[in-house]
């Protein structure tokens, strides 16, 4: 059986820009197979956001292939394969939660009563039952951007792209959020790509971390974790733990060293 969700080969993107071409994914090999959880690390501008990008069908490869499902990024998104978190929980302020989160399912033409019923459902996966009359101003930041993770889910596709989603929040509130997510994904068995600057973070939520290097934006390794899938948040102080998170370090020295 073919398993493999997300395929990339020898997928390059060069933006043209007034000072030259920017060099943002060059030669980029990587499978995922369904139901990883599998996370991008790297200095800034090595191109983790386009790369999830190129998977959205929000930017055009210059070069190589990517498929999803097996069918190109544009065939994927019209049949609703992936929902998309932004860095930045982007919730509509003159829309309640409920509003927000019905809102990519109006588009897509859902009757009133399945939209209501999927509202519901996504605000209890991410625990925030009873909040759909509120608006984003009156919930916290943490819990906006649990919503936003709501709105991505609502129309259930099997694969959620989330780019920094909590990049923004302090770190017991990001502890929180890492261990609910990871909750979900083991509920759901949703297949995530999850876009981080923090090692603790991607050791902690991923099966397997991709550890990308800048100019040209490539990858510099790919680890496979062997941690279990159940994950209390004090296995980061397991020797297993420490010893993935020195990896990622080593991956993301030698990506600064080449530089
Ligand atoms: N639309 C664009 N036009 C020109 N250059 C771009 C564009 N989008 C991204 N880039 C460049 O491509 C490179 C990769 O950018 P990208 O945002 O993917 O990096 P990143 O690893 O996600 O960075 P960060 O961690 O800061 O979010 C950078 O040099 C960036 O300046």
């Amino acid at each position: 059986m073919n398993d493999t969700v997300i395929s990339a080969k020898n997928l390059s993107l060069t933006f043209e820009t007034n000072d030259g071409p920017v060099h943002a994914l060059k030669d980029i090999n990587l499978d995922i197979a369904k139901g990883e959880f599998v996370s991008f690390i790297g200095p800034s501008g090595c191109g983790k956001t386009t790369f999830l990008r190129c998977m959205a069908d929000l930017e055009t490869p210059t070069g190589g292939e990517i498929t999803v499902n097996g069918v190109t990024p544009r065939e994927a998104r019209s049949s609703r394969a992936y929902g998309y978190v932004f860095q930045a929980a982007g919730l509509y302020p003159w829309r309640t939660i409920g509003g927000n989160i019905r809102l990519p399912l109006e588009i897509m033409g859902y009757s009133k009563e399945d939209q209501a019923k999927r509202v519901q459902q996504v605000l209890e996966l991410v625990e925030l039952d009873g909040f759909d009359r509120k608006f984003p101003w009156q919930l916290s930041g943490g819990m906006q951007q649990r919503a936003s993770i709501a709105r991505a889910l609502a129309f259930d596709a099997d694969i959620l792209l989330m780019d920094e989603p909590f990049g923004a929040l302090d770190e017991i509130v990001r502890d929180h959020l890492n261990e609910q997510l990871l909750a979900l994904w083991a509920r759901t068995e949703k297949t995530i790509g999850f876009v981080t600057h923090s090692i603790p973070e991607a050791v902690y939520l991923s099966t397997k971390i991709v550890v990308m290097s800048p100019r040209p934006g490539r990858i510099a390794d790919v680890i496979g974790s062997p941690l279990p899938k159940e994950r209390p948040l004090d296995i980061r102080d397991s020797p297993e733990f420490i010893e993935i998170a020195h990896r990622v370090r080593d991956g993301l020295r030698e990506g600064h060293a080449d530089g």
